[in-house]
């Protein structure tokens, strides 16, 4: 301690004598120095102090508190039996045509066996063995126990065989006939048993329970040591564990905890990092091998945890939703499961999300899962868009979605930009709504689940999912509208109730404007190939901290980490839901609809009228009506001539409006001077030469494009 402060370490014991006895000499340069460890053990925070800091373990497991954990768990038993008794009952008559047929050797066994006891022959080979030594008197001794011996079992089987057919003879003649039946089954089936071969059993097992390897101590220490890091290398080969355990290994789910901590600079990133070579030195397959840190802990503080099965493997529980049921979006509903096998909930409602991933690693699905949650709350207002233009988020957009488009043709960006502005106007319409509404109605500012349920105020959910949305970003010509319409809605869309979900399959900066991914609230980062990307998704630092998507393997799909809510990051397998499954989602959420009347737009054939903005071109037109002999205009005077060129459009635009219409294409208004009546007036106008010069850019941009 003394050397990492940078202290010197001082001989206690000579500085103490120096203190005490010299206090008039006190400026000898000894008692001068800075004594860093004190002379008895330093007094902690008492008994009190621990009391209050201290952590409790949960009297009752948390398993055994959630009912839905205890019901999942219940059904996987009961189903285990029911199949098993299924399986067998259906092999039954098999097993009864088998005992049957093995009946006569089995008698046979029987008779043979029975014989060869009443005669004991176990003891015959030393018997034999006494006349080999030609030991006369171990031999009588033999031969007279052995008399005795088979007169015993000669009464005894006879005995047997007179009760034995005493008993058939009675139960042929006066026992009913199934008793008939049952007991020559039963004997015919105790002889077939006897006459069972041992490398061929009749009953085969009905479910092969998988067998995992116990976790212990010395397989944990061997492992961290065959990771190559120093530290723990240089303890072990000094006799140390390096690790130490500050808990037993205990079962956890459907494996094995191990919890402890690594070597002073060691840190749970290190391990992280080395995951591969981990799970080899453990000797399981990869997707078995979670190391965590945790949260509030030091950064060495490593809680290791094994499963039994591959986490892409294991089966999973019956997704609730899948056959039955709604959602209510404010409420969390289960979305996937973490690596223990137990559900993992989100709530819908005042987030935005992003979900990235390198391709084919489940992007799609897991936004489609989203949307169907949602689709199931029959008041959600769904917009979906599909730039990939598979058809993959159709079984929403078919069936409930207001507003579905697939495909990046220019038309479906034009209809994306006219929905998107539609949902701006409607974010500050809400945004009013909810500043009008008294605070007992509304106490925190945001739509609620009773307030949503209010039809007049129009406060339902409203959710928008994107795939692919770096089409939307990078459109040369209205990127920059939907980025900042986009913003606005991550930034102020959750609280009036609108939801953002985005995906792209290229989480940069360009696919991902920074304004959009630093105000999410909820990420989802499937399998990603750098640190970059990794951070665009999950937040700034998240791969210093040891949240690495990278770490996934290529066949992790549809696992991802997911952050949402400021709570920690959690590894979820997110649930399965193929097309089929999702077909039949929608169509029960298109019915939940047409119940309480919910269905509109798309889902019911209605599309919006083209809306006459979306087809001109605002940059264009100024150059139309601002000869280059008008360098700077103000823009009073361009509002008025874009008036006359296109009424239907223009008419009504302030000069404020003008301004706002040129944000997105990057252009700002200047302060433009002009002489009125001798004196000169400063009012905001344009500079041509920045229209010109955004113009060609712009088609520069398409043209390399
Ligand atoms: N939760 C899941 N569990 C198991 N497999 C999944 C899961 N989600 C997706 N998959 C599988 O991964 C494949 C790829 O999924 P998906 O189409 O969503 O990928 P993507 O990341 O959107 O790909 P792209 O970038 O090409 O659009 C699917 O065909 C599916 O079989």
């Amino acid at each position: 301690m003394a050397a990492d402060s940078g202290a010197d370490v001082v001989d206690l014991g000579k500085a103490r004598s120096a203190r005490d006895g010299s206090a008039g000499r006190s400026t000898r340069p000894e008692a001068a120095r800075l004594i860093v460890d004190q002379p008895t053990a330093p007094a902690g925070p008492g008994y009190l102090g621990r009391l209050l800091a201290a952590k409790r373990r949960p009297v009752v497991p948390e398993w055994l508190k959630s009912t839905a954990e205890l019901k999942t768990a219940a059904g996987w038993v009961a189903r285990h039996y029911a199949h098993t008794a299924g399986y067998h009952a259906l092999r039954a008559p098999v097993y009864v045509a088998r005992l049957a047929l093995q009946a006569p050797s089995g008698t046979a066994q029987f008779v043979g066996g029975t014989m060869r006891w009443v005669a004991d022959k176990e003891g015959e080979p030393v018997r034999l063995a006494a006349v080999r030594r030609e030991d006369a008197a171990e031999y009588l001794k033999l031969s007279r126990l052995r008399d005795g011996r088979v007169r015993l079992r000669t009464l005894v089987a006879v005995l047997a065989l007179f009760i034995g057919l005493g008993a058939a003879l009675a139960i042929y003649v006066l026992a009913p006939d199934w008793l008939q039946v049952v007991s020559v089954g039963a004997v015919v089936m105790a002889l077939g048993y006897a006459g069972r071969r041992a490398d061929d059993p009749v009953i085969h097992r009905a479910v092969e329970l998988p067998k995992a390897t116990k976790l212990t101590s010395d397989i944990v220490l061997r492992a961290l040591g065959a990771l190559g890091i120093p530290a723990i290398n240089q303890a072990q080969t000094k006799g140390r564990d390096g690790f130490e355990f500050t808990a037993p290994i205990t079962r956890d789910g459907p494996g094995w905890r191990a919890e402890g901590n690594l070597p002073f600079g060691v840190t749970v990133t290190d391990i992280i990092e080395r995951r591969e070579r981990l799970a080899s030195g453990l000797r399981r397959p990869l997707g078995c091998v979670w190391p965590e840190a945790v949260p509030n802990e030091h950064t060495g503080h490593l809680v290791l945890w094994v499963g039994d099965q591959d986490m892409s493997q294991a089966k999973k529980p019956t997704w609730p939703l899948l056959k039955s049921g709604g959602v209510d979006l404010f409420k969390p509903v289960a979305f996937g499961t973490d690596q223990r096998g137990r559900w993992v909930e989100i709530t819908l409602m005042y987030i935005a999300a992003v979900i990235g991933a390198i391709p084919r690693m489940g992007k799609t699905f897991l936004l489609r899962l989203l949307l169907l949650i949602a689709a199931l709350d029959p008041r959600a207002e769904l917009h979906t868009y599909d730039l990939k233009g598979t058809g993959d988020l159709d079984p929403v957009g078919n069936s409930v979605s207001h507003r579905h488009c697939a495909g990046d043709e220019e038309d479906d960006i034009e209809y994306a930009v006219r929905d998107m502005r539609a949902l701006r106007d409607e974010l500050r319409r809400r945004a009013k709504v909810i500043r009008s509404l008294p605070r007992d109605i509304c106490p925190e500012s945001k739509v609620t689940s009773a307030l949503a349920d209010k039809k007049n105020l129009g406060l339902h959910p409203i959710v928008v999912g994107v795939d692919e949305c770096q089409v939307w970003f990078e459109h040369e010509k209205y990127g920059k509208e939907l980025e900042e319409i986009c913003t606005d809605l991550v930034k102020r869309g959750p609280a009036t109730g609108i939801v953002l979900l985005l995906a792209t399959q290229r989480p940069d900066a360009k696919a991902l404007p920074t304004g959009i991914s630093a105000n999410a609230s909820a990420r989802f980062c499937l399998k990603v190939m750098g640190q970059l990307e990794n951070d665009m998704v999950l937040g700034t630092s998240a791969y210093k901290r040891g949240v690495r998507a990278t770490m996934f393997s290529w066949g992790d799909k549809g696992i991802h980490y997911f952050v949402g809510e400021g709570a920690d990051a959690r590894i979820v397998s997110s649930v399965y839901v193929d097309a089929p499954s999702a077909e039949s989602i929608g169509a029960r959420a298109r019915k939940l609809r047409e119940h309480v009347g919910t269905l509109s737009g798309h889902a019911l054939g209605e599309e919006p009228e083209p809306d006459e903005s979306s087809a001109y071109d605002l940059l264009r037109d100024i150059l139309a009506v601002v000869p280059a002999s008008e360098p700077k205009v103000w823009s009073e005077t361009v509002v008025a001539r874009l008036a006359e060129l296109r009424a239907e459009v223009y008419d009504g635009w302030e000069p404020e409006a003008l301004a706002a219409a040129l944000k997105p294409h990057g252009i700002s208004t200047i302060q433009v001077g002009r002489r009125v009546d001798g004196k000169v007036v400063n009012r905001r106008g344009i500079d041509r030469s920045h229209i010109t010069s955004a113009i060609a850019e712009r088609d520069g941009k398409r043209d390399a494009g």
